[in-house]
């Protein structure tokens, strides 16, 4: 990406201890005031952002590539974006689509019809974040069949509601103590190449058998799955596994729901994850990456599913927010207009030979992985897979020390993902991939 006009000089300059004196003095009031369970990957505190960089309160730019989790793909500030939300908010910012309604919402559901795998007759409900998607998904799917189990998967991560909790695999933070759990949620084993060494259709067959023993189709609403699972480590299942699964949902009247909130809108090199499978979900949960940063989020399933459910079935206050349309309209046309999904591909083309590279030299990575713009390394002891959480922690924290921001993830916290935003410049994302080069070498000499 070398023809976008950035506001903010795309430059990766450490001009202050970290955190600098205005983030210490932001990170004791914030200890006053906000719970402490709120936890922040990064001690610095953001003054603005544009392209790649992130500026801190003390004037310390960082390359971004972690996009906020996966959600500022076309930019923190892409103008497009912000003059649309400008003007609507002008206009008005709320009536609450269930009261006066307003074209923002048809648009932005005509668009995701298009844009959405498939040609089946599409219907779109819109909500705030990617935890309520997921929630009325399987609303939909549990109205619509008739029937009460979901079926999740190992590594899964679906958000910190009471049912994606359920949903969700790893207990430390996101589930510890805050139980109990919504009922009827089956966990299966997924495919996890690396670690289980399966083919897509082995992978598929252990886990189909298993819903077949432990639940029965004729119990079970829904499979719920990320086409990439993104908490729990950028798992790329084995090629087979995913359409396996969709076609035996086909055939046995349960919902696939394919949940691309964090995948979804260009970040793996396709518009949406489940085309690279040429998987047509019935349901796809979608956010992040929807709005430029403006929270909204999105279920778009087939019309028969979603139009099965009474009317006030569905809704919410805030779900479609004018504003967050708005910026939506402004995000989609952005990454038509800059071609995003090709941009992702050729982010993957450019670095992820490199991240083999670092791992053939160093030999503390144990996996090269991921599509498009959402790529990861596995942080392994040496010659083993045995996760190394400490090594992994230690490469974020320098590599943030020497000016970009990584973002760890993982059922054993041993994955360093690296999410840039697609609007990022080829010269700023090269020199992002040589810092981590440099530390991932410091990181072997450490062990
Ligand atoms: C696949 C997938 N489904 C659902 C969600 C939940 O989306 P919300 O918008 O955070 O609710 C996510 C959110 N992932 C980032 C969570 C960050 C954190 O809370 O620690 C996801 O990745």
């Amino acid at each position: 990406m070398t023809d976008i006009a950035y506001r903010l000089a795309q430059q990766r300059s450490i001009v202050t201890a970290l955190p600098g004196p205005r983030s210490a003095v932001l990170a004791h009031r914030r200890g006053q005031a906000v719970a402490a369970g709120v936890g922040s990957a990064v001690p610095v505190y953001a003054a603005d952002a544009d392209g790649g960089v992130i500026v801190d309160v003390d004037g310390n730019s960082f390359i971004d590539l972690g996009s906020g989790i996966a959600v500022t793909t076309v930019g923190a500030a892409n103008p497009e974006v912000a003059a649309a939300v400008a003007e609507q908010a002008r206009r008005f910012t709320h009536t609450c689509f269930m009261v006066t309604p307003y074209e923002g919402y048809i648009e932005v559901a005509e668009q995701l019809a298009a844009l959405t795998p498939g040609a089946h007759d599409k219907r779109t409900v819109l909500f705030n974040s990617g935890a309520e998607a997921v929630e009325n998904a399987v609303k939909v799917a549990r109205l619509a069949t008739g029937k009460t189990a979901v079926v999740a998967f190992d590594h899964a991560y679906h958000g910190r509601t009471n049912l994606t909790m359920a949903l969700t695999a790893k207990s430390m933070p996101y589930k510890a103590r805050f139980g109990p759990f919504a009922p009827e949620v089956y966990r299966m084993p997924t495919s996890y190449p690396y670690r289980d060494r399966l083919t897509g259709e082995l992978a598929a067959r252990r886990a189909i058998d298993q819903i077949d023993k432990q639940i029965g189709a004729e119990s079970l609403a829904a499979i719920i799955i990320e086409p990439i699972q993104g908490e729990g480590g950028f798992i790329t299942p084995a090629p087979g596994f995913l359409p396996a699964l969709a076609d035996w949902a086909t055939q046995h009247g349960v919902v696939f729901i394919a949940d691309e909130v964090q995948t979804g809108f260009a970040r793996t090199g396709a518009w949406f994850a489940s085309e690279h499978e040429q998987i047509e979900p019935d349901i796809i949960v979608m956010a992040k990456g929807i709005a430029g940063g403006m929270p909204l989020a999105a279920i778009t399933g087939r019309a028969e599913l979603l139009d099965a459910v009474h009317p006030g079935g569905l809704g919410g206050t805030y779900g479609g927010n004018p504003v967050s349309c708005a910026a939506a309209l402004a995000t989609l046309h952005t990454m038509h207009d800059l071609d995003l999904p090709a941009r992702a591909r050729a982010i993957e083309h450019a670095i992820k030979p490199r991240l083999q590279e670092s791992a053939d030299r160093t030999g503390v990575i144990g996996d090269v992985r991921g599509r498009g713009a959402m790529l990861a390394i596995e942080i392994v002891h040496p010659g083993t897979t045995d996760p190394d959480p400490d090594l992994t922690t230690w490469i974020a924290a320098e590599a943030l020390a020497r000016g970009v921001v990584l973002l760890t993830c993982g059922t054993h916290s041993n994955v360093i993902r690296l999410l840039p935003p697609l609007v990022i410049s080829d010269d700023l994302l090269d020199e992002a991939i040589t810092v981590l080069d440099d530390v991932l070498h410091a990181a072997a000499g450490r062990r």
